[in-house]
């Protein structure tokens, strides 16, 4: 297999845990440059009544949905160029984004979620398993042990549905993995690799914003729909493709712009 971005030992490790850590994905500039633009979408979106989805209304958090539609700087970091690449890896040529949030976590909140995978659901593909999607994290701020990681049940993307165990507080999960990373890291996970936000037992934020890509005949999430504002200013084919405005299954030419 051709790979874009991916090394064969992430490849590999992808496969075999169903999530994949990329350390210093975004630079220094960046961190600022999306950090500061989370602050004033937060101030924002309050500013707006803090309006959420129906469809995503997660407790303990402050959670934008469709962070994208209030400043393009979280456009332009949904098409970061080496996550695009990296996702070609994972999803193949053609794909669209189908969620997207920020998110921040307060010191001494409860965890926003249980243990769950996001979809339950296989996908074949010419025989071939994919990911019914793939969920993308940017941490903007370092995550400490106890600092409300995301965390994950490593290969229990191959797991069946009663193969999962229960625990009651999310900590007592057995063999799992925190993303206790530092800022700038990217971190993804197939959507049924079985993941829990933890409490936040520290003084620090966990600071993310967070994109949702699934194979392109998957639809938009309800309340995520891209705004026509938003697709009239669409002029590339991978913001184009992202948005679901486009009708090919394959579009390798997305990738060369
Ligand atoms: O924010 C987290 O740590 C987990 C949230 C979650 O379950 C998700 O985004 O699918
Ligand atoms: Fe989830």
């Amino acid at each position: 297999m051709k790979l874009h971005a991916l090394t064969d030992e992430q490849y590999l490790s992808w496969e075999r845990d169903g999530f994949l850590v990329m350390e210093n994905f975004l630079t220094a500039e960046e961190i600022k440059k999306y950090d500061d633009g989370l602050d004033s979408v937060v101030k924002l979106w309050k500013e707006r009544g803090s309006y959420n989805s129906e469809h995503a209304q997660l407790a303990n958090v402050d959670q934008v949905s469709a962070i994208i539609e209030y400043d393009d700087l979280f456009v332009e970091l949904m098409e970061h160029p080496r996550m695009m690449k990296t996702l070609r890896d994972l999803l193949g040529d053609a794909f669209v984004m189908i969620d997207n949030d920020g998110l921040l976590k307060y010191p001494q909140q409860k965890a926003h979620t249980s243990w769950h995978r996001d979809t339950g659901n296989d996908l074949y593909v010419n025989g071939t398993r994919i990911p019914f999607m793939v969920k993308v994290f940017y941490f903007l701020a370092d995550v400490p042990y106890d600092g409300g990681c995301l965390s994950f049940l490593p290969g229990s993307h191959k797991m069946r549905n009663d193969q999962l165990p229960k625990v009651g507080e999310p900590e007592d999960m057995p063999g799992h993995v925190r993303m206790n990373v530092k800022a700038g890291t990217a971190v993804a996970f197939h959507g049924s690799t079985y993941h829990s936000a933890l409490n936040n037992f520290s003084s620090r934020t966990r600071r993310s914003v967070i994109y949702n890509y699934a194979p392109m005949f998957l639809r938009t999430w309800p309340g995520y729909e891209p705004s026509e504002a938003l697709q009239a200013k669409a002029s590339t084919r991978m913001r184009q493709m992202l948005l679901g405005m486009l009708p090919w299954m394959s579009d390798p030419k997305a990738f060369e712009e």
